[in-house]
């Protein structure tokens, strides 16, 4: 292997749509099809790497130009890429929109770093996994090493519509989940399915007393199994602190129970549960005030908006030296990223709490084979870079269908698919409840 041979000929960005099931959230509905982009990245030697980010425009705006300034560097000079995504992103309108919510306001807050992080991380996995490719080593080794051989996640459960609206999109054979009876036969079929044995349930979608019903009804269910609620910050203080008074005895975590540092600090004095968060504490500059604060107790990684595999590894360092568990967040993904998060799982010691995942609601995948969840968890891969295929001609249709849309489902717009079905809806101001 020569140095040469790891030199980048190519980068291949495709954009798709991928079908989505009617999720709720507090901001609304997932919309039928979610926008995904797909990277690739070939080297002289004839190694071609894996890489998968969001797909909305303004991400696409950006990964255009960094691909073209990929070409002729090595798939090793990862510490560059920071550099090169601040030169491209300097020109986006959307990298200076600074201050608007992003992904509906699920996320925390938009800013020019955390899109210029977005994007890199797709990149930073393609080449993680080129270089694994061309020289032999899964992607975990090129990261120091496991420390673990499997990764576990846990089950994702969703209020839910049974279809889309008006029958748009693909349907799939879930039934609605939407009060707790339906909410415990969808954990049920997950676990059985999958093996999961801890249930996160996102909520900020029905009154909190209906919330408590249905956690309350899963502990019922499953008997001292870890629960975790996300109402993604629709809560005020004094709601938050009353939903944790009542479910203090059987929840893990509660995630972003209330909105922005300063409230969730207020609610984490007055709860001994502790807090997680993917909504205050998103980019590095958000840590320093939300640890000394106290405000939260367990972060929630993601490699995609933290800025890659390795930068995650930076994260759960941070994390370690305060005494702050870290866990792992997860938005619509598909095999391309769980084989990232299982590989870069595997190496963070102090990653005690299972992941999120959302890829088993997503029924279409760009791999020649899907991942398999056993017990679960998904086995840690030896395999070169990160162990998955790309099939062609499944990665060709769901482009067609991002070609042929008619741009309403190309940016994630929760609130949008909302309206469909209820005309009057806006996202709701928090708090909420
Ligand atoms: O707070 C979270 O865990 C998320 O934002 C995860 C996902 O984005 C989820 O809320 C969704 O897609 O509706
Ligand atoms: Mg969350």
């Amino acid at each position: 292997m020569t140095r040469a041979e790891l030199t980048i000929a190519e980068v291949r960005l495709t954009p798709i749509l991928v079908a989505d099931p009617p999720l709720l959230n507090t901001q609304g509905v997932h919309q039928p099809y979610t926008p995904r982009l797909i990277i690739e990245v070939v080297t002289e030697g004839g190694a071609t790497g894996l890489g998968e980010t969001y797909g909305d425009t303004k991400y696409l705006d950006i990964a255009g130009p960094l691909a073209e300034m990929m070409r002729g560097r090595s798939v090793t000079d990862l510490n560059a890429l920071p550099g090169l995504a601040a030169e491209v992103c300097g020109d986006s309108p959307a990298a200076t929109a600074a201050g608007a919510v992003d992904v509906g306001g699920l996320r925390g807050v938009q800013t020019a770093d955390k899109l210029r992080l977005s994007v890199l991380s797709g990149f930073e996995v393609a080449c993680l996994d080129a270089w694994g490719r061309a020289t032999g080593l899964p992607v975990h080794a090129l990261l120091g090493g496991k420390v673990r051989d499997r990764v576990d996640y846990s089950a994702y459960l969703f209020y839910r519509w049974a279809e889309h609206p008006g029958g748009r999109g693909e349907p799939d054979d879930w039934a609605a989940a939407t009060d707790p009876a339906g909410v415990v036969a969808q954990a049920r079929r997950l676990a059985d399915t999958y093996g999961f044995r801890s249930f996160k349930l996102k909520g900020g979608v029905y009154e909190p007393a209906e919330e408590i019903a249905a956690v309350r009804a899963l502990a019922e269910e499953f008997p001292g199994q870890p629960l975790r609620l996300d109402p993604n910050g629709a809560w005020s203080v004094e709601t938050s602190l009353k939903v944790a008074d009542e479910l203090e005895d059987v929840l893990e975590y509660l995630e972003d129970p209330a909105s922005g540092t300063d409230r969730m600090a207020q609610v984490a004095a007055r709860t001994e549960i502790p807090l997680a968060t993917n909504m205050c504490v998103t980019t590095f500059d958000e840590i320093a005030e939300a640890f000394t604060r106290g405000a939260v107790q367990v972060v929630l990684s993601d490699h995609h908006y933290w800025g890659g595999l390795r930068n995650t590894r930076e994260l759960a360092a941070i994390c370690r030296t305060f005494g702050v568990g870290v866990s792992m967040h997860s938005n619509t993904h598909l095999g391309i990223s769980l084989a990232a998060m299982t590989h870069v799982a595997a190496t963070v010691p102090n990653l005690h709490h299972a992941c999120d995942s959302h890829y088993p609601w997503q029924t279409e995948d760009v791999l020649t084979e899907r991942l398999a969840f056993d017990g679960g968890a998904v086995a840690v891969t030896d395999t070169p870079g990160l162990g998955v295929e790309l099939d062609r001609d499944r990665l060709a249709a769901l482009h067609r269908r991002w070609l042929d849309d008619d741009g309403s489902q190309r940016d994630r717009d929760d609130a949008a698919a909302m309206r469909v079905a209820h005309p009057e809806w806006t996202a709701p101001a928090v708090p909420r409840w």
